[in-house]
C-alpha cells in the first residue's frame, strides 16, 4: 500500500474505535481481516496511526481543532509515521485508496504549536475528569506524567534464570538493539520503534520457544523481585491471572518451596499452563479458578501473599491508549470495590509475621496509597514496609525515589522510572 492509503485505511480503522466503541486491537484486527491484500509493514504502519492518534488524542484533537478520526489520524501521521507535515500534506493527493487532499484548516493544524496555557489535560493527554486525580499524584508534574504515558513504549523482557542467563538472552536478540534494563537485574529492553517502524514478534524466536525469556514489563519484573521470593518460600499468587508473577517467582525461588496460582476467572489462568511448562517452573500449583472453598483451606499458611489486583490499568496507557478514554468513573469506582474485596481475601492467607504485597498497574492514588491506607486502619496486624529498606535487601542496589514521595508505597512512572506505572506496597502481618 502507498503512504496515502495507509493513511485512509487508518482513517477507516479509527471511525471504528470512536463510532462503535471498539478496542483498537479488534478494529485493527477486522480491517486486516477484510483487506487480505494488506501486509504486515502495511497493518504494522496502520496500527503505528490509529495507537498514536489515541496517545496523543487530546493534544491531537486541539492541534487540529476537531477530534474527528481524520483529524486524529491527520495529525498524528507526521510523527507516526517518521516524515514531515509537508510531507503528509503531499501524500494525501485524493488518487484512488489515497486520503483526499488536506484542507486549510487541516494543514494549519499540523504546524500548530500547543500554546503554554492549555490545560493539563490537554498537554498531558488525559482524561478531563482525571484532572483532580493526576494534580494529587504529581502536582507541577501531572502534564510530564501524561506525556510519558502518551509515548510508545519500549518492549520489556524478563530472563528466566531458571533456563538462561541475560548475557545469553542479549546475544539471541541483538538483531533487535537489545540492552540491558537500569533497574531490573533480569529484564532487557528493545527500545520502542520510532515512525512507521514495527516492534519484533520476539515470541516468535526460537529464545522464546526454549523458555528463555517472558515478555514482562521492566515495572511488573521490580514489583515480583521486591516481593521477596525466596527460595523454600510458600508463596500465594492471589490474582494470577495469565501467571506473569507466578513464572518469575518461580525463578527467584529456583524452583523450591511453593507457588499457589489462583484467580477467579478460568479463561484468565488458562494461559498459565503452557508458560509454566515452557518456563521449566516444576514448584507452581495452579488451584481451580474460583474456588474459594479451596483457598479457604489455606488460611494463615503463607509466607508472601502477592495481590496483582484488578485496577484500571492506568499505567498500561502506552501499550493500551484506547482504555485510556474508554475508562470512566464508575469502572474506577468498580475495580475499588474488587481491590477491597481481593485485600479482604489476602488478609487471610497470610501467616503471622509472613508479607502481604499490594501492586496494581495504576498511578491514581485511590487505587493505591488510599487502599493501602485503609486496609492497614481496617486491619491492625497490618504494618507497611519501607519500600527502600526492602529495595536495598531483594535487589542489592539504591532504591528509586517514589513519585508519592514517601517511602510507604513506590510508585513507579514511565516518566521518572522508565516503566509502565506500577505501584506497590509491601505489608507485614505482626499477629
Ligand atoms: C492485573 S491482573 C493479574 C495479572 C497477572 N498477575 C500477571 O502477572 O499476568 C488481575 C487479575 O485479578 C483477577 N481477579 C479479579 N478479582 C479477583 C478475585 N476476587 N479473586 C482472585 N482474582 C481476581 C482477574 O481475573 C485478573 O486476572
Amino acid at each position: 500500500m502507498r503512504p496515502g492509503a495507509r493513511i485512509q485505511a487508518a482513517i477507516e480503522v479509527m471511525t471504528d474505535v470512536i463510532e462503535r466503541h471498539r478496542p483498537a486491537s479488534v478494529a485493527l484486527a477486522d480491517w486486516g481481516r477484510s483487506h487480505r491484500f494488506a501486509g504486515s509493514g502495511d497493518r504494522a504502519a496502520i496500527g503505528n496511526l490509529v495507537y498514536d492518534a489515541l496517545r496523543r488524542r487530546n493534544s491531537i484533537a486541539w492541534k487540529m481543532g476537531s477530534d474527528s478520526a481524520r483529524a486524529l489520524i491527520v495529525g498524528a501521521a507526521p510523527e507516526a509515521m517518521g516524515v514531515t507535515a509537508a510531507d503528509v500534506i503531499a501524500l494525501a493527493d485524493g488518487s484512488t485508496h489515497s486520503i483526499s487532499p488536506l484542507s486549510e484548516l487541516e494543514q494549519a493544524g499540523l504546524d500548530r504549536p500547543l500554546s503554554d496555557d492549555l490545560p493539563a489535560h490537554i498537554k498531558g493527554d488525559f482524561p478531563e475528569w482525571l484532572s483532580g486525580e493526576f494534580d494529587r499524584a504529581f502536582g507541577a508534574c501531572a502534564v510530564a506524567e501524561g506525556e510519558a504515558l502518551a509515548r510508545r513504549a519500549p518492549l520489556d523482557l524478563r530472563v528466566n534464570t531458571l533456563k538462561a542467563t541475560r548475557e545469553k538472552v542479549l546475544k539471541a536478540l541483538e538483531k533487535y538493539g537489545a540492552e540491558a534494563t537500569l533497574l531490573s537485574p533480569v529484564g532487557i529492553r528493545i527500545p520502542a520503534p520510532q515512525g512507521g517502524k514495527r516492534a519484533p514478534n520476539v515470541e516468535a524466536e526460537t529464545a522464546h520457544g526454549k523458555g528463555w525469556f517472558e515478555v514482562q514489563d521492566e515495572g511488573s519484573q521490580l514489583a515480583a523481585l521486591l516481593a521477596g521470593a525466596r527460595p523454600r518460600l510458600q508463596v500465594l499468587d492471589l490474582c494470577a491471572g495469565a501467571g506473569g508473577k507466578s513464572l518469575a517467582f518461580a525463578a527467584s525461588m529456583q524452583n523450591t518451596g511453593q507457588v499457589y496460582a489462583y484467580d477467579s476467572e478460568k479463561t484468565q489462568l488458562r494461559p498459565i499452563f503452557e508458560r509454566l511448562k515452557r518456563a521449566g517452573a516444576r514448584n507452581v500449583q495452579v488451584m481451580d479458578a474460583g474456588d474459594a472453598a479451596g483457598l479457604d483451606a489455606l488460611s494463615d499458611r503463607f509466607d508472601l501473599v502477592f495481590v496483582d489486583a484488578p485496577c484500571s490499568g492506568s499505567g498500561t496507557w502506552r501499550r493500551r491508549p484506547d482504555a485510556k478514554w474508554r475508562l470512566s468513573p464508575e469502572n474506577v469506582a468498580a475495580r475499588l470495590e474488587d481491590q477491597k474485596s481481593v485485600l479482604q481475601m489476602a488478609a487471610k492467607m497470610v501467616k503471622p509475621g509472613g508479607r502481604m504485597v499490594y501492586v496494581t498497574c495504576s498511578i491514581l492514588p485511590q487505587e493505591n496509597s488510599e487502599q493501602v491506607r485503609w486496609f492497614c486502619a481496617e486491619h491492625e496486624g497490618f504494618t507497611p514496609i519501607n519500600y527502600v529498606d526492602e529495595w536495598q535487601q531483594q535487589l542489592g542496589s539504591d532504591a528509586p525515589v517514589s513519585s508519592t514521595g514517601d517511602n510507604v508505597g513506590l510508585q513507579l512512572t514511565p516518566a521518572r522510572h522508565g516503566t509502565d506505572g506500577f505501584y506497590i506496597s509491601i505489608l507485614s502481618r505482626n499477629t
